[in-house]
């Protein structure tokens, strides 16, 4: 053991207090249960549950259906509260104060600008309120947690071009990248091409969702078609990587590029789970994948719909697998060393942030 790092397994409040980094967690998918209560009473919207417990455990239920179509159904009351000014600049910076609460010190969010102009808002009126509220917290937490924002574009649509083109102009004020989401099986990347050629003219940076409720053929398709710099979930590479009897690992062409050329896989153990992409966090890919040395990062995904945080994310790996600080302190790097941020802003989290952390909790003895 050396002064900087540490071998022992964590407690969970020293998990609580490392450092952490979160590149995958969706606005629309982090809502605090009151809130949702109070903007739906402010613009009409019917609930499933009228007081906060009752709706934190419906949003979790109807999540754990072991289906992305019938997970994403949840999304309709989130998104259907977050259609005025006010009310997306107050999920944005509850967003952000409760993931500095979380010890998250780097988080990049994303959200489907297109699904929040429902109430009159245009584009970039969507985008404006997103980073007032981003910037109100992070000013009120004293530089604490870094935040950008990811656009997103739905795969099932046909706006992505218009949302690429939002996110460069936008880009160096608050907005890091784009992505696309929703259900993925009959909606390839490829359908977006165009936008995803656009972004790279652009020198922009680009993640797409590909490999969680579909395979291979979606991996390869973001990865080498569209040119992804990082996958979202990515778990179904595990398809592509055989493991013998005798424990030999064989990584097949596409799983020996994504590992070769280090592209990041924003894991979400929670939400896999409820997607049916794992069974369980111990059996989960990711287990195997970080063993490989892939360049894994640990993700939220939706902290409503999955009762997370990146707190307990860590901690269930932890439990899971025995991971030491040394283990979350790679995840960390690994995340980012990944975040669509300029280098050196990354190096300065890293080096002043990280690190520093990490050694503070590995002095703890
Ligand atoms: O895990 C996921 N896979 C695919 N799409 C997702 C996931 N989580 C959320 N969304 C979709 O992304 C939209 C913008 O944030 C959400 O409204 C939801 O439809
Ligand atoms: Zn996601």
């Amino acid at each position: 053991m050396t002064a900087t790092t540490d071998a022992t397994v964590p407690t969970r409040d020293q998990v609580l207090r490392a450092p952490k980094v979160l590149l995958h967690d969706h606005l629309d998918g982090g809502l605090r249960p009151q809130t949702i209560i109070d903007l739906a009473a402010e613009c009409g919207h019917p609930l499933p549950a009228d007081d906060a417990d009752a709706l934190a455990a419906w949003f979790a239920e109807s999540a754990d259906s072991g289906s992305l179509v019938r997970y994403l159904e949840t999304f309709d009351h989130t998104v259907a509260v977050m259609q005025s000014g006010p009310a997306i600049a107050r999920v944005a910076r509850e967003c952000v104060e409760d993931l500095a609460a979380d010890g998250v010190v780097y988080a990049e969010i994303r959200y489907a600008p297109e699904q929040h102009v429902e109430g009159g808002l245009t584009l970039d009126e969507v985008v404006a309120a997103v980073q007032q509220g981003f910037d109100e917290a992070t000013a009120a937490a004293g530089g604490r947690i870094v935040v950008r924002q990811l656009l997103t574009a739905m795969r099932h649509q046909a706006r992505s071009m218009e949302i690429a083109e939002l996110a460069v102009a936008w880009r160096g004020r608050g907005v890091a990248g784009f992505d696309i989401a929703g259900a993925e099986a009959g909606y390839p990347p490829t359908r977006h091409l165009d936008a995803f050629e656009y972004l790279q003219r652009e020198n922009s940076h680009f993640t797409i969702h590909a490999g969680e409720a579909f395979g291979l053929p979606s991996i390869w398709q973001a990865i080498q078609w569209c040119g992804a710099d990082r996958l979202g979930h990515g778990v179904r590479i595990i398809d592509d990587i055989t493991v013998a009897d005798d424990g030999s690992v064989e990584l097949g062409r596409l799983a020996a590029y994504v590992r070769d050329k280090r592209i990041p896989l924003e894991m979400c153990p929670a939400s896999n789970i409820q997607t049916g992409a794992a069974a369980s966090i111990a059996e989960h890919p990711i287990g195997l994948l970080t063993r490989l040395r892939f360049r894994v990062t640990v993700n939220t995904d939706n902290r409503l719909m999955s009762g997370t945080s990146m707190t307990a994310e860590m901690w269930a790996l932890v439990e899971a697998f025995g991971y030491t600080l040394d283990d979350l302190r790679w995840f960390t790097i690994n995340a980012m060393k990944s975040a669509f941020l300029p280098f050196d802003e990354r190096l300065a989290i890293i080096d002043g942030v990280v690190k520093p952390g990490y050694a503070a909790l590995a002095a703890e003895g």
